[in-house]
């Protein structure tokens, strides 16, 4: 299995060095050259099965380049972090199917890709004897599962860059009480599509790339969306009678969660609808409805890590949609540069709704659903899965099984909790003990050149 990159511009590559090359050197994103298949007999076969199986089942078929038993052993260490046995259990509440994606170390679905890729690193560097700097923007939540993904590994450093101010406390404390000397938290006067920004025009100076041995983590890389994959078949392996389709709703921010869907889907799942639920910062739902792809100011929420505009693996998507056709995809980023929005033909519209349908939620509309939830059926959902959970009321309606991705625990959004319920969010162990940590964090203005100079900085001195 190779990969070629959204624009075109690079020979295909193995999966390994897919891996470690991250952001494509073309400035595009990677993508398996085919997208394998399973048959409808194929996923019968793994009803049942764990998750570590379905995940070597799914995950074997894009990696050629690791053999069998050590990415087995890979998967098991991966999921070995997890609080349940299930690792992504679904538990059923009022006729919804929550998918919980928050067992992992950092309470957030994260965990469930990055746990992976820290040891995936990890075994590469080791086999090329090889060091890497790890550079990545989070809204909150791919920050701090990225630093529990890669600590205490061996020549891995991290720079991690976010929006100062604008994630949950908890979210800044999972990161900035991280004090190994091998991790760097930068808060930046800017919005998460700064922070994005910044890593990805950092990533396109190749010689800058390749003296620092630059990596990501962001769902930029393609190991990301693969491990994601997993939990969407699992799911429908729980829920779904042979042959059935389902509805995943999945809260949206950068479209890497809801690509993972699509691919799972592509691969043979039986999926009827992909819906793509929104905060206000509706991008994507205005481009789904109605082909308005124009970029607006990212508005503060209180879903926030969903707090994005651009969101990066929407390219990934594009690609299928403009019939694997790289010049099509420059073509629509050339003008989303230049004129801040990516013009759709009514053709074009029309394929993205066979696939997707979507709706975004407003601050009031969140704060209601968590409340009305939990008093019907004593689930507290995290204001993310309250988006997700909302949007589907909105557009799922009928007999076919609906999936609602639960992307973070509550605990990690207790003020917004608080505020839809009016009671305290009960909090799990591995949150109260990071009350009163000392922190460390440096800040940084959203700007390219401050963050080289800190770079180049922070690993001469090191
Ligand atoms: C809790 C939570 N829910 C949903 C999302 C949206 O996922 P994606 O960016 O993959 O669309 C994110 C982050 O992006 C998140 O942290
Ligand atoms: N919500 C994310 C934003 C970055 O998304 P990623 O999936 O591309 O890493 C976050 O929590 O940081």
């Amino acid at each position: 299995m190779r990969y070629l990159s959204t624009r075109g511009g690079i020979t295909p590559i193995p999966f390994k060095d897919a891996v470690m090359m991250g952001l494509a050197d073309d400035g595009g994103l990677l993508l398996p050259e085919t997208i394998p298949t399973f048959t409808p007999e194929e996923l019968e076969s793994w009803r049942g099965s764990s998750y570590q199986d379905v995940a070597f089942a799914i995950i074997s078929r894009f990696v050629d380049d690791i053999p069998a038993h050590d990415l087995r052993q890979l998967i098991e260490r991966s999921y070995a972090t997890f609080s349940h046995p299930g690792v992504t259990p679904v538990v059923k509440k009022d006729g919804v199917h929550i998918l919980e994606l928050f067992h992992g170390v950092t309470l957030a679905f994260k965990d469930v890709a990055l746990q992976f890729l820290g040891n995936l690193f990890e075994y590469i560097l080791a086999e090329r004897n090889e060091t890497m700097t790890i550079l990545g923007a989070t809204s909150g939540d791919t920050g701090s599962a990225a630093i529990h993904g890669v600590r205490g590994k061996k020549g891995i450093t991290i720079f991690i860059l976010h929006p100062e101010g604008k994630t949950s406390p908890v979210q800044a404390l999972q990161m900035t009480s991280v004090l190994d000397a091998n991790v760097h938290n930068i808060a930046v006067s800017g919005t998460f599509d700064d922070c994005q920004d910044m890593v990805k025009s950092l990533m396109g100076d190749l010689e800058f790339k390749k003296n620092y041995s630059l990596g990501a983590v962001n769902s930029i890389n393609w190991a990301r969306v693969l491990a994601q994959v997993v939990y969407y078949v699992y799911a429908w392996l729980k829920v779904a009678a042979p042959g059935q389709k389902v509805i995943f709703s999945v809260p949206t921010g950068n479209f890497g969660d809801i690509f993972a869907g699509y691919v799972a889907w592509q691969m043979g799942l039986p999926v009827e609808k992909l819906l793509l639920a929104t905060n206000e910062n509706n991008i994507l739902t205005r481009c789904i409805t109605s082909g308005d792809y124009s970029v607006g100011s990212v508005v503060q929420t209180l879903s926030p890590s969903m707090d994005i505009q651009v969101a990066s693996n929407f390219e990934r998507y594009l690609f299928y949609l403009f019939d694997r056709n790289p010049a099509r995809v420059k073509e629509a980023f050339a003008q989303l540069k230049a004129e801040g929005r990516i013009t759709f033909n009514s053709g074009e519209t029309a394929r993205m709704q066979q696939k997707f349908c979507s709706a975004s939620v407003d601050r009031e509309q969140t704060l209601q659903t968590i409340g009305n939830f939990l008093a019907e059926t004593g689930y507290l959902l995290d204001p993310h899965t309250a988006v997700g959970v909302r949007a589907a009321r909105e557009l799922a309606a009928g007999d076919t099984p609906l999936i609602c991705l639960s992307t973070a625990h509550p605990a990690k959004f207790d003020e917004a909790v608080i505020a839809a319920t009016g009671k305290p969010v009960p909090v799990p162990e591995s949150i109260a003990k990071l009350q009163g940590l000392p922190t460390r964090c440096d800040r940084l203005p959203a700007d390219q050149q401050a963050l080289r100079e800190y770079i180049v900085r922070t690993m001469t001195a090191s």
